[in-house]
Parts: C-alpha cells; structure tokens; sequence
C-alpha cells in the first residue's frame, strides 16, 4: 500500500531525456495513465486563499516526501514485446527488492508494468562480470530468461554510456553461466548454452521416448497422466491427446506441435487452457508452455503462455527449447554440417527463424558444443524512478 500511495502521490521521473513519458507510455499501451504532475506551483500563483492552499498542499507533499520509502531509478527495456524493468544494483551482492515489490512494480495498472524485474547484481563468482536475478509478474523467481538477458545487455551498455562496438557480458544467472553480447547492428547475440534433455532434470515426470547423445529424452509424449482435466480442441470430438517434448534452457518448457486449426483454437483460448498447462502434474516446477506449428523451412511460429507471467508477446528461452523440441522431434531437420577438407568453405549454421506473436528470433543450436545460439533486438522504452 504504501508503495501505490508513493506511486500516487509521486510523478514518475523521465530520466531518458530524448523521449516524454508520458508519450513514451501512451505509445507502448503500457495502461499506465497519465496522472496530473504536483500542480502545488501553479496553485501558488492564484489567489489570497489559494495561495494558502497551495501552501498547505506544499507542505503535504513535504510531509509526504519525508515519509516516502526510497526512491529507485530504473529503467523499461522491451525485447519483440516482453517486456523488463530493469534495475541497476550492481554496488552490492544482494537486491533489495523483494517478490512483493516486484508484483507492485510489474502491476499494467498501477505500476510500471511488465513481464517481469530484472535486477543487475554484483558477481558473486570468478571471472563473471555481473549476477541476474529476475522475478516473473507473479512472484515467482525462474532460472533465467533469454529476452530479459537481451535487454539486461542492451541496459548496461547504456547505463555505463558504452561506445565499444561490440561487449560482451559473463552473466551468473540460476541456470548457470549466460554470455550476451551486444551485435555492431544493435542486436543481441546470446549464448544461452546447452539445453537440459533428461525428464528428471527438466523438471518433467514423463516417461522418455527416445535418446540423444545417451541421454533419456520425452520427446512427443503423450500427456497421459490428468489428461481427462486437459482441455480439447472441439474438433477433434474429445479424443485430442496432447503429445508434449520437455526442454530445460535453465527453466522448464513443455512444446506442443500443433496443426494451425489447433494452433488458432489455442491462441482464442490460451487464459483458458495455459494455467492448465502451467500447473499440470507432470510439470513439478511448473511450465513455460508453447504451441509451435510449423510454418516454412526451418521457421516455427510460436505461441507462448508464460510461468509466472502467462501470456507474453514472445520468450526467448521458448524459442530456444522450442528448436531443439522441433530438431529432436524432426520437425525440422538438424543438418550435420561436416566442415569438407579443401573447400574452405563454412558450413551454414542449424539456424531457426522462431516468429513469435512480438516478431522473429534467430535461434542456432551449435553442433560443435550442443549451445544454443539466440539472436534479437532489445530496446528501452523509457527510464524514471519510483518509490518502493
Ligand atoms: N520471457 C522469458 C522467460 C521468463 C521466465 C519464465 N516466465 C519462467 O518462469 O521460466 C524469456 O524470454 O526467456
């Protein structure tokens, strides 16, 4: 509460000199409307009386002003439309923000709005340059998030006003060490490493239909266990069974591929049918959840309802787990490139276009050590401060 009264009472400071807020909010949607600046001045400026009101309204805010918790400076970073708050705390190893505030601050209503908090730690590990912790919209904190790197890149870079035309960062993340770096062309690279296969490890309790380098996989298994309580597409009479892949890039992704009749009646239903998904017993973490419809080759458009965030306009850690999902399933095929002696030539990469509902990632999954490569944009949408 007191956090919305300090939101309330308090404008919200443009820091980012070259765009309004306000015009910067009405532009993305955010839902955050324009609340009316302290007008304490131009009350000042008015009558005897007025003029004693607009005192006692400046002392009001005095008061409030001394009574108001801290101020934090931040900053909005989306990537294809998930969207970050993002927040620089790198002068200490710990955040002082906790799951609460960051629903405050995630609130499309009466906070900032976004998918989630994504705050800048000092490292706690050699040879890492920083620590990320994210919170999701509700709460929850996950392993990692591939469009949140982008922007926490893109974030530095403009904080430290960074002139280089390339850096590269070494992120600690939960899901282990994550290295972004930032393309001469704006774009974020980022090195996401090798995705987690083994249903244990998802975490999935699912039965494994095949292997992959010896390691147990679930690859197109049906969702047996509840699938009386999983919603069905009308037209398939009820018998619909839906086959799922589990993939961990850090954080747990169940891929369903989809015809495009099932892939529409999911998009209509998605609020309906994704927290059913999200919390389905054979996902003991919970699940990031996708419906993938092959559209042309090697381009997969996705649709993404989100653990702790529900949907989103795009997940980068999705795209990634839905490319391998779609490779170990041959959806689509993984070339393996042999370099040929005496050609010189490189081999082309196992690239992916994955179109997301916020627009395109190119997602490689590396032959050579197993990684998955993510490239895409990231942008700020504006900067402020607000009181938590
Ligand atoms: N949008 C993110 C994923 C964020 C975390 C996710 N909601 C989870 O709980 O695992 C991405 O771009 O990867």
């Amino acid at each position: 509460m007191a956090f919305l009264l300090g939101l309330a009472n308090v404008p919200t400071r443009n820091t980012d000199r070259r765009r309004p807020l306000t015009s910067a909010l009405r532009d993305r949607g955010s839902g955050w409307r324009e609340r009316p600046a302290h007008n304490v001045t131009k009350q000042v400026r008015g009558t005897p009386a007025s003029r004693t009101f607009g005192a006692a309204l400046t002392t009001m805010s005095a008061v409030s002003t001394t009574t108001r918790v801290a101020s934090l400076p931040f900053a909005k970073y989306e990537g294809l439309g998930n969207d970050f708050i993002l927040v620089d705390e790198r002068h200490q190893p710990e955040t002082s923000l906790t799951p609460a505030s960051a629903v405050r601050l995630c609130d499309r209503h009466f906070g900032i709005g976004a998918d989630g908090v994504i705050i800048a730690l000092a490292p706690t590990q050699p040879d890492t340059d920083l620590r990320m912790r994210i919170f999701n919209s509700d709460g929850s904190e996950p392993e990692m998030c591939g469009n949140g790197i982008r922007c926490l890149a893109k974030f530095l870079a403009e904080t430290d006003a960074d002139a280089a035309p390339t850096r590269r960062y070494r992120v600690q993340t939960l899901a282990g060490l994550i290295v972004p770096e930032l393309l001469p062309d704006g774009q974020v690279c980022v090195d996401m490493g090798a995705p987690v296969l083994e249903p244990a490890a998802v975490p999935a309790r699912l039965p494994a239909t095949s292997s992959f380098e010896g390691v147990p996989v679930a690859v197109e298994t049906t969702l047996d266990e509840d699938t009386a309580r999983l919603p069905h597409p009308p037209a398939t009479g009820g018998e619909h069974r839906w086959q799922v892949t589990a993939v961990s890039m850090g954080n747990p992704h169940c891929i369903l591929f989809v015809d495009e009749a099932t892939w529409q009646w999911a998009d209509a239903h998605l609020d309906a049918i994704g927290p059913q998904f999200e919390h389905h017993p054979a996902f003991p973490q919970r699940t990031n959840t996708e419906f993938v419809q092959v559209c042309g080759e090697r381009k997969l458009r996705v649709l993404v309802w989100e653990r702790g965030a529900g949907r989103t306009l795009a997940c980068g850690t999705g795209a990634c787990a839905t490319v391998v999902a779609a490779m170990l399933a041959g959806v689509i095929p993984r070339t393996r490139h042999l370099p040929v002696s005496g050609t010189g030539a490189a081999p082309p990469p196992d690239t992916c276009l994955v179109y997301l509902p916020g627009g395109p990632l190119h997602i490689e999954w590396r032959l050579r050590d197993q990684h998955v490569l993510m490239t895409g944009p990231a942008r700020r949408v504006f900067a402020g401060e607000v009181s938590t």
